[in-house]
């Protein structure tokens, strides 16, 4: 090109730094190294000036200054395609000068190919910048970098990595089989399992927690995670760099709830009944999260079944407790509230069996619920229960319902009543005729046999909708349900013949029993069950007056 000086300045502004430059020309001619764009530059891609004697404003520039023999200025942009402007190429002659058309187009490839090698560095740059801010960053935080190379197995560690293992500057080397000696025996194969697994390309970086032996012999929990970051054109490894993380602290802790956790399942499994946590989602999903091992006798299930599938309760419980256990949850879940339930389950090669449920709930952030509770076996309560039930309900002697229990029956019918207007229904008294002489000639307990036997002709009579109940002594009562009172009184001779036709004996002697029944049916405007009962009483008096063994309607 027939040129004297070429020089390199970079920057993306109007102040350039001289970075080379070559021939005649001082670079320490400029204060500072720097140069300030001549006007006009850098609003063109190339500029050319041919004799700067005949640019007024160029005689005084710091070009002209740094070497007064200075005629002839080319100049060309480098732009870096990610920033734009990056630097100038600057062509320089003590002579006026043109550039022919191929120099001009010589000048322009050069300059690309000088822009493309700028980019590059500054790139580089780039890189070293944010790897130093990077290691500012994890410096002091229990981390330590590492960069090794995969082809020589040289690897080299940052002087954090080196504090972490409570070694000094020189104190490690840069072998990878020295490496591998500081990681504890037992971990061995499974960390560079777990490196070749990457180095194949089969994980995008790794991670993996294991002990590494410290200067002073004890080992450290770390977590060494790494990456390939330069493979060769085969996609074998070349460079691989990495983080090493002291994670002791964590793991004790997580040691410590391991511990705690294992306890709490001992605690829980010592527990009778059933401890769990149950979690349902937002969607209506759910599932046990934690069961004890008391499942197995609450449900006949291990726990591990509960867990994989909660439905399988949908088959334990009772048909008929199914909705209700269903519906309890939802509603504790809706209000928030906890969550109580007695319900029935049927456990195959068992009985029916009652259960009792306790549990609180807790929203958690994602919309979903958490209850924490147990589930207790109450048959046992359920059954003395049941047990309690029947002796305040039933009259011990002749098992009808005593006096207290038939009154709440004769009140549900009449509420029946009082209902409909279509439907009816019959209160009848009875009373043993005679009974004292019965107890007074063959004894009390023969008086005993002689009510149980008139309680269960009375009981064969009835329907199931019908209740029958001793009233006291030897006075019995009998509410028909949707029955008129000719009905009840086709009922009460039904009674007086079965007691004729089957008389309670004695020896060879036969008892002379007979019963009188006053009958009334139920008003839809009767106060209450007893003003009923004193109709069919007052019919019963009536009974008696008129001789006994009769039947009289109120
Ligand atoms: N064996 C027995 N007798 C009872 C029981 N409860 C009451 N009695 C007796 O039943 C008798 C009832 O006698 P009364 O009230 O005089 O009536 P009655 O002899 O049946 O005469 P009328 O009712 O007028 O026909 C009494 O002797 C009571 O002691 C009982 O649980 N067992």
């Amino acid at each position: 090109m027939g040129i004297r000086a070429i020089l390199l300045t970079t920057g993306a502004d109007k102040l350039q730094r001289i970075r080379s430059a070559q021939g005649p020309l001082d670079p320490e001619a400029f204060a500072e190294g720097l140069l300030e764009l001549p006007p006009g530059l850098p609003c063109e891609e190339l500029l050319e000036v041919p004799d700067i004697l005949e640019q007024p404003r160029l005689r005084q520039h710091d070009l002209a200054r740094a070497w007064p023999e200075l005629r002839y200025l080319a100049a060309h942009s480098l732009t870096d395609p990610r920033t734009g402007l990056a630097g100038m190429l600057w062509l320089l002659h003590d002579r006026p000068h043109r550039l022919d058309e191929e120099a001009r187009l010589g000048f322009r490839d050069f300059a690309g190919l000088a822009a493309g090698m700028l980019a590059d560095r500054l790139e580089l740059q780039r890189v070293r910048d944010s790897e130093e801010r990077m290691a500012l960053a994890i410096a002091g935080s229990g981390t330590g970098i590492w960069d090794r190379n995969a082809r020589t197995g040289e690897i080299h560690y940052s002087s954090d990595w080196k504090a972490l293992l409570g070694y000094s500057e020189h104190e490690v080397g840069n072998r990878i089989e020295e490496s591998y000696t500081r990681v504890h025996p037992d971990d061995l194969a499974y960390v560079q399992a777990t490196i070749q697994a990457h180095f194949e390309g089969r994980t995008d970086a790794y991670e993996v927690e294991h002990r590494l032996r410290c200067r002073d012999g004890r080992y450290k929990w770390v977590c060494s995670r790494g990456k390939v970051v330069a493979r060769d054109e085969t996609g074998q490894p070349l460079r691989m760099v990495g983080t090493t993380t002291d994670v002791t602290a964590m793991h004790a802790l997580s040691e410590k709830m391991q511990q705690t956790a294992a306890l709490m399942t001992d605690l829980t499994n010592e527990i009778p009944g059933m401890v769990f946590q149950y979690r349902r989602q937002l969607d209506g999903r759910a599932a046990f999260t934690y069961v004890s091992s008391g499942v197995r006798e609450i449900y006949g299930l291990t726990p591990d079944q509960l867990v994989q599938d909660a439905e399988l309760l949908h088959g334990i419980l009772h048909p008929d407790d199914l909705a209700l256990y269903l519906g309890s949850l939802e509603s504790s879940a809706r209000d928030l509230r906890p969550w109580h339930l007695e319900y029935r389950v049927q456990l195959p090669g068992s009985g029916l069996s009652w259960r009792q449920g306790a549990a609180r709930p807790r929203p958690l952030a994602d919309g979903s619920v958490l209850w924490h509770g147990f589930i207790t076996d109450i048959t046992e309560r359920k059954l003395i229960e049941a047990e309690l039930q029947v002796f305040a309900t039933t009259d011990s002697l002749t098992q009808l319902a005593n006096r207290r229990h038939f009154m709440t029956q004769l009140e549900s019918e009449l509420a029946r009543v009082q209902r409909s207007q279509d439907y009816g229904a019959a209160i009848l008294m009875f009373d043993l005729d005679h009974f004292k002489s019965i107890n007074d000639r063959w004894g009390h307990s023969v008086g005993d046999e002689a009510l149980r036997h008139f309680s269960a002709i009375l009981r064969a009579q009835l329907r199931r909708t019908d209740a029958a109940g001793r009233m006291g002594g030897e006075e019995f009562a009998v509410v028909l349900s949707n029955a008129s009172l000719d009905e009840a009184r086709t009922f009460a001779e039904r009674v007086q013949r079965e007691l004729a036709g089957a008389p309670v004996t004695h020896g060879d002697e036969r008892l002379p029993l007979a019963v009188s029944a006053g009958i009334a049916t139920l008003h839809p405007d009767d106060p209450s069950a007893e003003a009923a009962l004193s109709r069919s009483d007052m019919a019963l008096y009536r009974a008696k007056r008129g001789g006994r063994n009769r039947i009289e309607c109120h």
